[in-house]
């Protein structure tokens, strides 16, 4: 599939989020999008699943089977949750005894059989998602869209996406992820396209690539801020830990420090294989 010269703007004399991009993504292959708050990552997304039109250019040689899960899943739908999901097969092409086996099948995997008979606007956020990721699920796509697929999730089913993931690439799919949790160190092989300005660059790395480890101390009101922005701009951040040292020679309270690798990290230097969570929430009304 390929996005050829695509420009698009909401309003007429609005100004315009995308301005001629051009990549492509084969079967097989997964890109995760990446980039700071409200630079186009989800309007890309939806322009390649096809959910909005570009302006100027064009979407060439989109899989026929596309599955998008949208940030917020829309749960103001007057449906149950097993309704909803017999319908979205319908759409998808299933019917009968093959729309009741992918229904049954993802609301297992996911987690979802107990509420099959709940009203899609009575469920938890987190419920909800799962619904709007079954929904993409239900019939192999040949490319699946995911905007923020870790926003929202349990921590069971967060650990499901990487590997719902690898079963898409593994039947030839492509795989869009955006993400600004720096998540992306769950999907080591994905491509990794950098958002900023409306444009899009591909991050490169090749095998011998060295790092580097940045530490970076911040006031301890700004840490989640700071984070989330980092891993927007494609960083890995490590771990964030009270910095005594930098608090005694300032003779102030602890300064909590970061410390982020630049590029792809090795695996030692995950935060995970360190027993480290590298996952940070952001401060109640900060920016992501
Ligand atoms: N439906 C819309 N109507 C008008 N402007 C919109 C609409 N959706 C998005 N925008 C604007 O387009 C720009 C890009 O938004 P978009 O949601 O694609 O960014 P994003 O990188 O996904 O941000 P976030 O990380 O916050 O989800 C922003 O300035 C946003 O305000």
């Amino acid at each position: 599939m390929r996005l050829e010269d695509v420009w698009l703007r909401y309003h007429r004399r609005g100004p315009w989020v995308l301005r001629g991009i051009d990549v492509q993504i084969g079967p097989g292959e997964a890109a995760v999008v990446l980039g700071r708050n409200g630079v186009g990552k989800s309007t890309l997304l939806q322009v390649a699943a096809g959910v909005l039109r570009p302006g100027r250019g064009r979407v060439t040689g989109r899989p026929t089977r596309v599955g998008w899960v949208p940030e917020r899943f829309p749960a103001d739908q007057p449906f149950t949750v097993a309704r909803y999901l017999t319908g979205m097969a319908r759409v998808a092409g299933l019917r009968g005894a093959a729309a009741d086996e992918a229904v049954t099948s993802w609301t297992d995997r996911l987690g979802l059989s107990a509420f099959r008979s709940v009203r899609l606007p009575e469920l938890s956020k987190g419920t909800a998602q799962k619904v709007g990721l079954a929904q993409a699920m239900l019939r192999p796509p040949g490319l699946l869209v995911l905007d923020e697929p870790w926003e929202g999730l349990d921590a069971a089913t967060r650990e499901l996406v990487p590997e719902l993931i690898a079963e898409v690439l593994a039947a030839d799919g492509a795989v869009l992820v955006s993400d600004h949790r720096g998540e992306t160190i769950r999907l080591p092989a994905a491509r990794r396209w950098l958002v900023a300005d409306g444009s899009l660059t591909e991050e490169t790395s090749s095998a011998d690539e060295t790092f580097a480890v940045v530490e970076v101390a911040v006031p301890a009101a700004r840490v989640a801020g700071t984070v989330a922005r980092l891993r927007a701009e494609g960083h890995h951040v490590l771990r964030v830990r009270a910095d005594a040292s930098t608090a005694a020679a300032q003779a102030r309270p602890a300064a909590p420090s970061i410390r982020l690798a630049t590029g792809e990290p090795t695996p030692a230097q995950s935060g995970a294989d360190q027993g480290v969570d590298p996952m940070i929430e952001p401060a109640a009304g900060e920016a992501r």
